[in-house]
């Protein structure tokens, strides 16, 4: 059964997130099977994604067929891009349009994920102008932010994470930052096991939030989910997602097993009461 894909409310009260990052994985026949076994186990489960939200985030070839899917068979799981151009349209080989993305009923957007800051070295400049695309499409990007292992180590993780959230938002209004959705990724623990603990989790979106409450007021930063992402499995992310000021998790490993992704939307039911 259909429901519309749930959203803050105006109330304030922030809906949680679960969002699995797909990455450079599942070709667009194996998403296809993985979004149906996905669909099929919270039905089974009875999930109710007015409580908790579900979104997934296939590589650009997969998008057309996720699009045909959800709506074929009415699903209220949302979905979106891993990535967008900063313009467009025209002359940007490879690039992809947030225009398109919108056209194929994406909802989201990842901008600025740690794989695309490392690997192809996006900068935060860069990464202000893609927030501004994604608006211009109506696309609600999730913004990554995070520090890697040595700026951990030295102990500036904070400073530096909130130093790339302000160089991003940059210029944005207020009425944008308010839909946005943060991921706060240490890259340190992505991939590889480690798992940065709930208190971590908590005190980098505390953070966040407070640094958003300072710039924009208390009811841009109460309505902007914040969301955990490193190693993240049905096993941890109680925890993780428990913390008062954590809103959800991006999942990106165990998003491609259906029973283990479907675990962590079901986190409420492994909290201990
Ligand atoms: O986008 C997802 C994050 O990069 C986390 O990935 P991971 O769960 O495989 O550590």
């Amino acid at each position: 059964m259909s429901t519309t894909p749930a959203s803050p409310s105006a109330s304030g009260t922030r809906v949680p997130l679960i969002a699995g990052n797909w990455k450079m994985n599942m070709d667009h026949v194996q998403g296809i099977t993985l979004l149906q076994k996905l669909a099929w186990t919270l039905d089974d489960a009875k999930h109710d994604y007015r409580r908790v939200e579900v979104a997934v985030f296939p590589p650009f070839t997969d998008l057309r067929g996720v699009q045909t899917l959800v709506h074929g068979d009415d699903l209220s799981i949302a979905y979106g891009g891993q990535d967008l151009s900063d313009q467009d349209s025209g002359a940007y080989t490879g690039d992809i349009s947030g225009q398109f993305l919108a056209k194929l009923g994406c909802t989201y957007v990842l901008v600025g994920h740690s794989e695309r800051r490392t690997i192809h070295g996006e900068t935060d400049e860069q990464l202000s102008a893609k927030l501004k695309a994604a608006f211009r499409h109506d696309l609600v990007p999730v913004l990554c932010v995070g520090e890697g292992l040595e700026v951990r180590r030295a102990g500036t993780h904070v400073e530096h994470t909130l130093g790339q959230l302000r160089a991003d938002l940059e210029g944005l209004p207020e009425d944008q930052v308010r839909q946005l959705v943060v991921a706060y990724e240490p890259v340190w623990a992505i991939g590889t096991g480690e798992v940065a603990g709930p208190d971590d989790a908590q005190e980098m979106s505390a953070a966040i939030r407070a640094e958003l409450a300072g710039r924009y007021g208390d009811d841009v930063a109460g309505a902007v989910r914040v969301l955990y992402g490193g190693s993240v499995k049905a096993a941890n992310a109680a925890a993780i997602i428990g913390q008062p000021d954590v809103d959800g998790v991006l999942v990106g490993g165990a998003s491609l097993d259906a029973g283990e992704f479907a675990n962590i939307v079901r986190f409420e039911s492994h909290l201990t009461t």
